[in-house]
């Protein structure tokens, strides 16, 4: 595995460092969910936080927003302290963190006026319900809009404050498939607009959609930082390919074959992890046994392999 759990990973260009974590450490009751996180995040990058429920994710981007303290380590937001400077540092951050809720009868318009009465320099309010498509529901209630809708309002009044870094945590954790492909247009408008981001997912595809670089944090600590296309290739499965035979293959010479890390069967229809190699491979031994195989698909693994790779999750 070639992952580079150091806080920069590899080189990342000379751009300014905005978040710095190094050595965060964090116990609740005694026990430690973070345990040693270090990285960095630099200016204009969408920096994913990626790991499974419990990883020390949010604890994490809570410390980097100052509503936690670190037990150890330290955290920077270009270049202060997000507890000591709080004032300094919330001006430079807009928050949208896991389950932000509003009072229920408060509506869009309110809350959006509310939001930007908590900053001396506001951004227009009613061109960041339009860009966020909220325009036409800005009398409606909180309680009464939809999950994309309430996204893209807690987006929105993250944004109020004009921050440098937006961090975001569990964006679209709940949406249907349409609303969470346009809540990630919209984190790439942001990121067009010259917004550095720190996304806390849980979804390998919104990571490898979004990110520039993931931190894989696994039970407190950092398991792999990379480009998600290097996380990918460091991992033993590239390549998977699914077929149904005419005729069932020896299974004990397909899981042989060089490079092969899974092979399942389910209803007749073979998957095969592995690589490149492998796939060759399986085609030849398919040929040599006179086997056709039947809707072959070859795709390439994703980060979903490196992810089950780095976690054991
Ligand atoms: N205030 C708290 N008091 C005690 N334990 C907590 C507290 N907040 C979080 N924890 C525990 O710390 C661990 C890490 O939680 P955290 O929310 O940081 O993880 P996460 O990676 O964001 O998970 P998820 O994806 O489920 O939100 C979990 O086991 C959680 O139950």
């Amino acid at each position: 595995m070639t992952a580079h759990p150091d806080p920069e990973g590899p080189a990342t260009g000379a751009a300014p460092v905005l978040v710095d974590v190094r050595d965060l450490r964090k116990s609740y009751g005694g026990r430690r969910v973070v345990d040693g996180v270090s990285f960095r995040v630099h200016e204009d990058e969408v920096f994913g936080v990626l790991g499974p429920n419990g990883a020390g994710k949010t604890t994490t981007v809570e410390c980097v927003a100052g509503l936690r303290a670190p037990d150890g380590g330290s955290v920077r937001v270009a270049g202060l302290d997000p507890r000591a400077e709080h004032p300094a540092v919330s001006r430079l951050l807009g928050v949208q963190l896991q389950e932000s809720a509003l009072p229920p009868k408060i509506t869009v318009r309110e809350a959006l006026l509310l939001h930007a009465s908590f900053h001396p320099d506001p951004a227009d309010w009613r061109a960041l319900a339009e860009r966020l498509g909220l325009a036409d529901r800005l009398d409606a209630r909180w309680a009464k809009l939809s999950g994309g809708q309430k996204q893209r309002l807690s987006i929105a009044l993250a944004l109020l404050g004009r921050p440098r870094v937006l961090l975001l945590d569990e964006l679209t954790t709940g949406l249907d498939p349409r609303a969470r492909h346009e809540t990630w247009q919209l984190v790439e408008e942001i990121r067009d607009s010259g917004v550095t981001i720190l996304l806390v997912t849980h979804f390998m595809e919104e990571a490898q959609r979004l990110c520039d670089r993931v931190a894989v944090i696994d039970a407190g600590r950092v398991r792999a930082l990379d480009t998600p296309a290097r996380l990918v290739r460091s991992t033993s499965v590239t390549t998977v390919a699914a077929f149904t035979p005419s005729d069932p293959p020896d299974r004990a010479a397909v899981e042989a074959l060089p490079g092969a890390a899974a092979v399942r069967v389910r209803g007749g229809r073979w998957t095969v992890e592995g690589t490149d190699e492998t796939v060759q491979a399986l085609l030849s031994l398919l040929a040599r046994a006179a086997i056709t195989a039947h809707g072959l698909r070859v795709t390439d693994a994703g980060l979903d392999s490196a992810y089950l790779d780095l976690t054991g999750a």
